[in-house]
């Protein structure tokens, strides 16, 4: 190591995600030094609850971290070495529409998945591109690292409309099954499998998961989610919420129908989308979860720091979310060449599948950013499946950068887990009088 310091941005300051990341970078500090953190937000108030309490972190753990927080771009951008971007437009007052228009047609209602997937789609992409051209003009030298969702849509608008920009775009699902996997064959965590994977964002499949040694772990990972799904239980899962151990529980079907593979989680909602919408609360969907939990916690626990003036007996905890975009940062800021997961553009990486579709596989991480690994060919049930998953996604972009109602009625009729176009047709123009705000005047 070197005597570099680093200045991160946390963009989406007033995430729920932004305490567990700034207890990371503490944790880190030997291994990734930063000398200055700063938060940027487009809402003042949210983020100040963050700040408040982050400030008294820092002040009693490391006082030599410079901080700041602000809303104004220049001010946060200018002098950055790393972005953390988070960010939530429209916040989870339109999640819960993505959520609950879909389910009032019945049809599955989900962040990232189906018409709400799209819809959030169509609210991130100028969100995401101005955090792209703020760090461009202020921060040139910058990456960012990018979890807003949904990620597969933005990915693919950051590939067309800013191809040079340094943006890695991220997801902690596959992290976090891996870190379940590594429970049930015993191992530490994550970093002692050695995987190969493919796929889209949220819609991809492991084909080989070895130990240091090149011990093959497929065949008893396979014996346990063929049984339990990615459910670990007991210590591992203490703090798990209901709806999540359903979906690890539901790995298990999803798995049947590809024995050869091991299948993210969320393909649940593509290859089972009639059990997701029986077993829904239109009224009471996953929005509401978080905002009962994981925000309430949160800013509870900011308010709580904030008023005594002290975090000494804090509750916040490093997570795989918060330790992923650390290890990625760390990777890229000393050449590391690790072997992490990115969402970047195809160009071979499976070779069967359009070279312009985003795609979402293993990558060495270092100076130049994610290098992608060939993962060979597609079988046939997953080469269908992402194609036309792939297509949908691009016709959302398109539909963004045309100003096009025929074809996001097309993203959304040719979307698998929507019947018909009718029905289509119905959700779309329900989705188009919700986001008002937020899409382009489609014509
Ligand atoms: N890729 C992944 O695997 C992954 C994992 C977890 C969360 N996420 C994503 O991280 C983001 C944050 O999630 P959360 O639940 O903490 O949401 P949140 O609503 O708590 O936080 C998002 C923040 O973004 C801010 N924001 C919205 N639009 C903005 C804009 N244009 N410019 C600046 N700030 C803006 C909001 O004011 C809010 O403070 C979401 O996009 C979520 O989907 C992704
Ligand atoms: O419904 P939410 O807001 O709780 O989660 C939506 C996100 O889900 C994934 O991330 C999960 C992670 O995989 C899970 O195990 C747990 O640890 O929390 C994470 C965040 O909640 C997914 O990768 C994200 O893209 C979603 O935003
Ligand atoms: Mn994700």
């Amino acid at each position: 190591m070197d005597d570099r310091k680093f200045s991160v941005l946390i963009a989406g300051g007033g995430s729920t995600y932004t305490p567990g990341i700034v207890l990371t970078l503490l944790d880190h500090m030997k291994d990734f030094p930063i000398r200055k953190l700063k938060f940027y937000d487009n809402d003042a108030p949210r983020q100040k609850r963050i700040a408040d309490a982050t400030r008294i972190i820092l002040k009693e753990r490391a006082p030599e971290v410079e901080f700041v927080a602000s809303t104004d771009p220049e001010e946060a951008f200018t002098d950055v070495d790393f972005v953390m971007a988070q960010i939530r437009v429209g916040k989870y007052a339109m999640r819960d529409q993505d959520e609950k228009i879909p389910l009032a047609h019945g049809v599955v209602g989900q962040e990232t998945t189906g018409p709400g997937g799209i819809a959030y789609g169509l609210r991130s992409i100028s969100g995401v591109i101005e955090l792209v051209d703020y760090m461009e003009k202020y921060s040139p030298n910058a990456w960012m690292l990018n979890y807003s969702n949904p990620a597969a849509i933005v990915a693919e608008a950051t590939r067309r409309f800013r191809p040079k920009s340094r943006i890695i775009n991220i997801c902690d699902m596959p992290i976090d099954i891996m870190d379940r996997m590594a429970a049930i064959v015993g191992l530490k965590d994550r970093n002692d499998l050695v995987f190969r994977y493919y796929g889209l964002n949220h819609f991809g499949w492991w084909t080989d998961i070895r130990d240091k040694t090149g011990k093959d772990l497929m065949p008893e990972i396979k014996k346990y989610v063929a049984k339990n799904g990615y459910w670990v239980g007991g210590e591992f899962d203490k703090n798990t919420e209901a709806s999540w151990e359903s979906t690890f529980k539901k790995a298990a079907d999803v798995y049947a129908l590809d024995p050869t593979t091991l299948p993210n989680t969320y393909l649940k909602y593509y290859l089972y989308p009639k059990y997701v919408v029986e077993h829904a609360n239109p009224h009471h969907t996953r929005t509401d979860e978080v905002r009962e939990h994981r925000e309430k916690f949160v800013f509870d626990e900011c308010d709580r720091i904030t008023k005594n003036g002290t975090a000494r007996d804090l509750t916040f905890k490093s997570d795989e979310h918060s330790t992923y975009i650390v290890d990625l940062c760390r990777a890229i800021a000393y050449d590391t060449k690790q072997r992490m997961l990115a969402i970047i553009p195809n160009y071979g990486a499976i070779e069967n599948i359009d070279p312009t579709a985003t795609v979402e596989v293993p990558c060495l991480f270092g100076a130049n950013g994610a290098e992608r690994l060939a993962m060979g060919q597609a079988d046939t049930f997953q080469r269908g499946l992402i194609t036309e998953q792939n297509c949908v996604e691009k016709l959302a972009v398109d539909a963004w950068e045309q100003h096009s109602y025929t074809k996001l009625w097309q993203a959304f009729s040719l979307c698998k887990i929507v019947p018909d176009a009718e029905v289509a047709k119905e959700i779309l123009d329900d989705m188009i009088i919700a986001n008002k705000d937020y899409w382009p005047e489609l014509k």
